[in-house]
């Protein structure tokens, strides 16, 4: 094996991936599976978990006799769930090294129409449920005095748009949980940080951005003039989770084609925009 190989391997290594069934979370799963690590992908539905561990056992040749994948059920807004799919991946393949808080959903409506029930149940799945499962881990994680915790975060963290005021502001807050944990935590040898992914069709926001006004606006705001795909947001991850990373800490890594870097000011403005006339 090369050193570069090396410096990114994640052998013997155990992920738990929340909201691992699909999407962002899914291909973090996958690349992971490819560097070596076995991956438990954990969301509400069992039948889509079970299937998507199906589909990741199938990514390295005889991964079917050593199975690197498995699913469980987890709702994120449940502790006893939380807890165990934690204990789960310990009795499944034996340890537990990495933990992806990808579970997600969203809310888009005007922030005037927007309910406090509404504020509260984004919040409570994607901060408040990234902290049940940041703690369940973490149990295990200075056990062992290691660990990495990784949350997925969002553009949205870092700028406003239009209409998703409580997932914008859950976003922010991912943020700052990804901060305190790193702070608090770095001393039980866990190191925690996150990935703000730009614009990726998804379940979460495909009717929002494909084929729409909203997407259009996106896509010319972004100097890579597209989308992008599941698969480039995985890649940080592994930086994240393996050694290539061991010095990063309370950091959220932006992954979105420059959409941030390039002057967002009118993106969501259709009326400050010069008349074509
Ligand atoms: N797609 C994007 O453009 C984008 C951009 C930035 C951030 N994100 C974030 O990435 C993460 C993954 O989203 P995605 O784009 O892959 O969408 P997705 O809808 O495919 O994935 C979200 C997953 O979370 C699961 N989930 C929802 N509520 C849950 C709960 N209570 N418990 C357990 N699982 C639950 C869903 O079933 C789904 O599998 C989310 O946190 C999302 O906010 C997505
Ligand atoms: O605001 C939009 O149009 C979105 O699609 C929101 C994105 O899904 C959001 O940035 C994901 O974090």
């Amino acid at each position: 094996m090369s050193i570069t190989t090396e410096l990114f391997d994640l052998t013997g290594k155990v992920a738990l991936v929340t909201g691992g069934a699909t999407g962002i979370g899914k291909a973090i799963a996958k690349v992971f599976i490819e560097h070596g690590c076995k991956v438990v992908v954990g969301s509400r539905t069992l039948a889509n978990v079970e299937q998507a561990a199906q589909e990741l056992n199938t990514i390295l040749e005889h991964s079917d006799e050593i199975p690197m994948a498995a699913g469980v059920s987890l709702d994120v807004a449940d502790d006893d769930s939380v807890q165990k799919a934690v204990d789960f991946a310990i009795d499944t393949f034996g340890s537990l090294d990495i933990l992806v808080n990808s579970a997600g959903i969203m809310c888009k409506k005007p922030t005037a129409d927007l309910s406090a029930d509404e504020m509260n149940n984004l919040y409570n799945i994607h901060v408040t449920g990234s902290l049940r499962a940041s703690q369940a881990a973490a149990h295990i994680f200075r056990e062992q005095h290691a660990g990495c915790i990784i949350n997925i975060a969002s553009v949205a963290s870092y700028c406003s748009l239009t209409e998703v005021t409580a997932y914008a502001s859950a976003k922010s807050a991912t943020m700052g949980l990804t901060r305190s944990l790193a702070n608090e935590w770095a001393k039980y040898g866990i190191r925690t940080n996150g990935i703000a992914p730009g614009f990726v069709p998804t379940d979460i926001n495909r009717k929002m951005i494909e084929g729409t006004d909203r997407g259009r606006r996106i896509i010319e705001n972004t100097p890579m003039a597209r989308f992008g795909t599941s698969d480039e947001i995985a890649g940080a991850a592994v930086y994240l989770a393996s050694r290539a990373g061991q010095f990063v800490n309370g950091h959220t890594i932006v992954v979105d084609g420059g959409y941030l870097a390039c002057g967002i000011g009118d993106t969501f403005a259709p009326w400050a925009q010069p008349s074509e006339a």
